[in-house]
């Protein structure tokens, strides 16, 4: 079986290195480089905590002229990560992106790369099944009780909020939802942003503490009956079967593929 070249880009990170180990880990994928800010020219297995003898280099173009790679796995930040996901279109690399705090207006962009170049993309705001499917029951749900709020909850050492999969799941609710104004049509906010941001009526609610993870809950209200539907992510191996599942994947497409919903049964 041919090998799938991969590079990471945001190795040293929560979720970077976590995908390290799982495609250092696994046989038929080979990780023959990383993207970084810092440390150009070293070897990964030069910093602490890492055994990989692969490159590291801090300009992407010259990483993909030297390692040509099959996929890119992006773990970075908003901005950096559509940087990143642009490139490696252009250089007919096909990217897997956690990263979250894409707008419209990205996605739509990176669309457009994928069809002119022809080649897949997936961009998924979760990688964890379980979250895929509480966000897929939360879709469901949505058809029978049309008032929904969304308490997400995670780390404090978040750039984006609300996160990416409170955002996907609005906009999943929101596709199947009759749009309404939820809560008293009097009601007044005594202090901004007690009741949330609003995404077409649904409430979107941003915890950030330490100590926490990744972790979800949707909740439904209807005449007397209350619906809770939750996810927890206890640790970054938990997104890890979804990111494979990403990078088998983008080798058989050829359109942008946004959220693993759309890839799982
Ligand atoms: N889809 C999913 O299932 C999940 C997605 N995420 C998303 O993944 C992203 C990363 O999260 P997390 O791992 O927690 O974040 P971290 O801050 O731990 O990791 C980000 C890494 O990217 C590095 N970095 C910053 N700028 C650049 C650059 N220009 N080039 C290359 N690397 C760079 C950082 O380096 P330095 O520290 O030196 O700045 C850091 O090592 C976030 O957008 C998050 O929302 C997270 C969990 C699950
Ligand atoms: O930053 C994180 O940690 C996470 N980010 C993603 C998001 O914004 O939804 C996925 C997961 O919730 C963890």
């Amino acid at each position: 079986m041919e090998q799938i070249k991969i590079v990471i880009a945001g190795a040293r990170g929560r979720m970077g290195s976590e995908a390290v180990k799982l495609v250092e880990s696994t046989t038929e994928y080979t990780l023959v480089g990383v993207i970084d800010h810092k440390f150009d020219g070293k070897r990964l297995k030069d910093l602490d905590g890492f055994d990989s003898d692969v490159p590291i280099y801090t300009d992407i173009e010259t990483c993909f002229f030297e390692t040509n790679p099959h996929v890119l796995i992006d773990l970075t930040t908003p901005e950096i990560g559509k940087i990143h996901t642009k490139i490696a279109l252009q250089h007919g690399v096909r990217p897997v992106v956690g990263t979250t705090g894409f707008s419209d207006e990205d996605l739509k962009e990176l669309e457009g790369l994928t069809i002119e170049k022809g080649i897949g993309a997936i961009i998924a705001p979760n990688f964890a099944i379980g979250a895929i499917l509480m966000m897929k029951f939360s879709q469901m749900a949505a058809k029978y009780f049309q008032d929904v709020e969304i308490i997400e909850q995670h780390h404090d050492q978040k750039l984006d909020a609300p996160s990416g999969t409170g955002l996907k799941t609005a906009e999943m609710i929101s596709n199947v939802r009759e749009e309404k104004q939820q809560g008293h049509p009097d009601e007044k906010e005594l202090i901004a942003g007690a009741r949330g941001a609003d995404y077409k009526g649904i409430r979107l609610h941003s915890v950030r503490l330490p100590g926490l993870i990744a972790h979800q809950e949707v909740l439904f209200g209807g005449d007397g009956q209350t619906l809770k539907i939750r996810h927890d992510s206890y640790n970054r191996a938990s997104f890890m079967s979804g990111v494979k599942l990403a990078v088998d994947n983008v080798l058989k497409i050829d359109i942008l593929v946004y959220g693993l919903e759309n890839i799982i049964e």
